[in-house]
């Protein structure tokens, strides 16, 4: 203190990089973490090593630090790949007690519960699934890449509760239900609400797809991964936790009664090597699954069976991109023979199939995803009708 009263530089750092506040963070002494801050010390000083002080305040359990290094925008890079690699919210301030069950799906539970006067949702992870040290540490990682995210197109992340048995972590509570939920109810969209629905999961893709330093592949985009919320918005949500499926011994049945097969590229549940464009493909689905003709969608959609794996119907047996989903494929060759316009839905099909196909077999660096929402301010999708899908953006 008394050096600092001289004027000494509150960033003077010794051979290892490392500052006073690195030092006063490690020894939790809470009053000089704060002067030091006050006298203007860097609060995200790298050490040697990579550290900043809020790393150091977390590998000791100096909370309070912890909270206040935060507070001035601390962060702590090597977190990712420490023993608990996400932000902890204890157990006590979460009333699970009284949690209303909101709906259930291929990894656990998800209750509505309270949280510091909000309601969030807390998503359980089976004990089937947790119980795998491995599969929890793939786990915990995917959470704490989750929580740096930042995006209104995004469902936000809150932590991890610890003091738990089980696995469980909180984010934002979407009261609307998922995009599955609106497509069930109404059937099919107009195209206004298709299109500006479509944005909003295209705005939140091209975030996760621009991500530095790499970027984050969804993998398992469907209708139940997008959530509404209160203002009519989708958000994305549970990127990443496929590769939980992934996972040997996982625990983890992928809900074929929930469809993830139905939008997932092949490339995926076959464990091939994929880049950004599966999420294309799954988009591209979701796309057009939103925007179908109302008597298919009554008529046909809702009939279509949910394979335990989807059938494929291959144009070219060396390249899974060249799969298509034969429902898919199987409307564009039968047509609709309940007294509809027969060209006129057969030609969308077609549309359908060649979006589909261009989707899969995307190979360029380029998101196309980020392509679909930039483009003179206009939504263009190629392989719609230009008409529908060149609305002006919001
Ligand atoms: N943040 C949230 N806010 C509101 N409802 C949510 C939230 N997260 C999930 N839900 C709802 O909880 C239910 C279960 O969601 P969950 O993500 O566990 O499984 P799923 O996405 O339906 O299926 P799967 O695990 O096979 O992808 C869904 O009906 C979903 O709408």
């Amino acid at each position: 203190m008394q050096e600092l009263e001289k004027h000494v530089e509150p960033n003077l750092a010794d051979y290892d990089k490392r500052t006073a506040l690195h030092l006063a963070s490690c020894e939790g002494c809470t009053e000089i973490v704060v002067l030091l801050l006050e006298k203007g010390a860097d609060v995200n000083s790298v050490d040697r090593w990579g550290r900043t002080p809020l790393s150091d305040a977390r590998s000791f359990g100096h909370e309070d630090i912890c909270k206040i290094l935060e507070s001035r925008g601390g962060i702590d890079p090597v977190g990712l790949d420490s023993q608990t690699p996400c932000y902890e919210i204890d157990y006590n301030e979460v009333g699970m007690d009284g949690a209303t069950l909101i709906g259930e799906g291929a990894y656990g539970e998800v209750y509505l519960v309270k949280w510091r006067g909000t309601e969030v949702a807390a998503k359980t992870i089976r004990s089937s699934i947790a119980s795998n040290q491995k599969v929890k540490h793939t786990f915990l990682k995917e959470l704490g890449l989750w929580q740096k995210l930042r995006h209104p197109n995004i469902v936000q992340f809150l932590g991890v509760l610890k003091h738990s048995d089980r696995l469980i972590f909180l984010t934002e509570y979407l009261r609307n239900g998922s995009l599955y939920d609106i497509l069930k109810k109404k059937g099919r969209l107009d195209s206004q609400t298709a299109v500006s629905y479509a944005l909003d999961i295209a705005r939140g893709m091209n975030y996760l797809h621009q991500h530095k330093p790499h970027a984050i592949i969804h993998r398992d985009l469907t209708p139940r991964n997008v959530l509404q919320d209160e203002s009519g918005h989708l958000k994305v949500t549970d990127f990443g936790l496929s590769k939980i499926a992934q996972e040997k011994d996982a625990g983890y049945k992928m809900t074929g009664g929930t469809g993830s097969y139905r939008y997932m590229a092949p490339e995926v549940y076959r464990r091939e090597s994929y880049g950004k464009s599966v999420d294309v493909f799954s988009f591209a689905l979701i796309v057009h699954e939103a925007e179908l003709p109302e008597q298919v969608a009554d008529k046909r959609l809702m009939k279509i069976p949910v394979h335990p794996y989807p059938q494929f119907c291959t144009l070219n047996q060396s390249r899974c991109a060249d799969f298509i989903p034969i429902w898919v494929l199987q409307f564009s060759q039968k047509g609709i023979q309940d007294g509809s316009d027969e060209g006129q839905v057969n030609g969308f099909y077609m549309r359908c199939v060649e979006l589909a196909r261009k989707a899969i077999g995307y190979t360029s660096p380029n998101p196309i995803v980020g392509c679909v929402i930039v483009k003179n301010g206009r939504l263009l999708v190629k392989g719609f009708t230009p008409k529908l899908f060149s609305l002006r953006l919001r």
